[in-house]
């Protein structure tokens, strides 16, 4: 059975449509990525997913027990509050410290249990939201946008984590983002999004398709055929991403 499906969703907000006629089947262990320009409801339709929004039109259907991780673009943490990374996991509900280690591990910073949450970096603060997100187990993983902020060699190492959260776990992934190059070679599904899905498919297909390239160009199509080059002989030499930021700078 699906892990979710939309049926022909609408959302008003404010009065307005932000969504119109969206029908979607999420299945175990795939990673969609939702791209689209500013304001195309991206946001709308993760807090829809959540179950933080209830569509106007339509039906929402969850399979039974479906447990939802989420990862938020950014969280502020009062920087004088001393707070190590095992406790930060441990809010607001304790948790143990053999559950805290296997979700830093999974997130891949097990090494940075005892340090402080004023002294990480952007990237390693973001791996900690995750796995926070990681301590429920979800079959469902939701992140929205969260790599906004980081570098690019630093945001391609973020989801070349999350492909190994998904080979390790084997949760679903919906991830939003505007790095269009660096995310969609990490995912096996693109939506493209405008208010309404205007194309969906492989990264490639997608990439290509008239209704893509009208809302962003051409440019990103290179960049992608490029990054998946590298991608794939990263993996072959074990070397990190980070030659894709001279491929696309
Ligand atoms: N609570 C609300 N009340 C009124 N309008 C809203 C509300 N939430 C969202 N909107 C409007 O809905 C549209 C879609 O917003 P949303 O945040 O989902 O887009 P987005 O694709 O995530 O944008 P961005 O890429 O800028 O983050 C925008 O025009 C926004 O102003």
């Amino acid at each position: 059975m699906s892990l979710l499906t939309l049926t022909r969703i609408d959302v008003d907000q404010g009065g307005k449509q932000v969504l119109h006629d969206v029908s979607l089947t999420l299945e175990r262990g795939e990673i969609v990525t939702f791209v689209g320009p500013n304001g195309s409801g991206k946001s709308t339709l993760m807090r829809v997913l959540i179950g933080a929004i209830q569509p106007s039109r339509g039906k929402v259907t969850r399979s039974a027990g479906l447990k939802i991780g989420y990862v938020p673009q950014k969280l502020h943490l009062d920087p004088t509050l001393p707070l190590t990374v095992r406790r930060f996991l441990s809010l607001p509900v304790r948790v143990s410290h053999d559950k805290t280690h296997a979700a830093l591990e999974a997130a891949g910073v097990g090494h940075l249990c005892d340090r402080q949450m004023s002294d990480l970096s952007g990237g390693q603060f973001q791996r900690v939201l995750l796995a926070r997100a990681l301590l429920a187990k979800p079959d469902l993983l939701i992140l929205d946008e969260a790599t906004q902020g980081l570098d690019q060699p630093g945001s391609a190492d973020f989801y070349s984590q999350i492909e190994k959260v998904r080979r390790d776990l084997g949760c679903a992934i919906v991830m939003v983002s505007h790095e269009l190059h660096v995310v969609m070679a990490a995912s096996d599904r693109v939506i493209c999004l405008n208010g309404h899905i205007c194309c969906e498919g492989e990264p490639e297909h997608v990439a290509s398709a008239p209704e893509y390239r009208a809302l962003f160009g051409t440019g990103t199509h290179g960049a992608l055929a490029l990054y998946r080059h590298e991608h794939a002989h990263s993996h072959d030499d074990g070397c990190s991403h980070d030659h894709t930021h001279k491929e696309t700078a």
